[in-house]
């Protein structure tokens, strides 16, 4: 995946917050009655799917899952008013 895949789903996930369309998942997540805490539960319920995925060494269902997490990791960092180069220059500080 490409910095510019993620720099464009970013995007899209901040001009949802921004404008709350009402036929957009995303949006949903920002206006959700259980407010942050249903985009945690979705990190949990997507993370619980890959691990499945992994133990069943299924590479298509690794990918879709990986795919959900990520997005929803994204959507919790719009969430917190972070950035995505936040998440960018903390990886970036790890490598040698
Ligand atoms: N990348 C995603 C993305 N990944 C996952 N999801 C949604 O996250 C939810 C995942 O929850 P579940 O696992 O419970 O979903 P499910 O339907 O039961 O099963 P699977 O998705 O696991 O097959 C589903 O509703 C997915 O549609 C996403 N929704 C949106 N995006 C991106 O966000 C953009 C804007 O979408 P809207 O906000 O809907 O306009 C889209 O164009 C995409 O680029």
């Amino acid at each position: 995946m490409s910095d510019a895949i993620l720099e464009a789903l970013f995007e899209t996930i901040e001009d949802r917050k921004a404008r709350l369309p009402e036929d957009s998942y995303t949006a949903s997540l920002f206006t959700h009655e259980k407010g942050e805490n249903a985009v945690l539960e979705k990190l949990g319920e997507e993370t619980t799917e890959l691990i499945l995925a992994a133990k069943d060494e299924d590479e298509t269902e690794i990918a879709h899952e990986s795919a959900d997490l990520v997005y929803h990791l994204l959507v919790l960092l719009a969430m917190q008013d972070m950035e995505l180069a936040d998440l960018l220059a903390e990886l970036e500080t790890r490598r040698e």
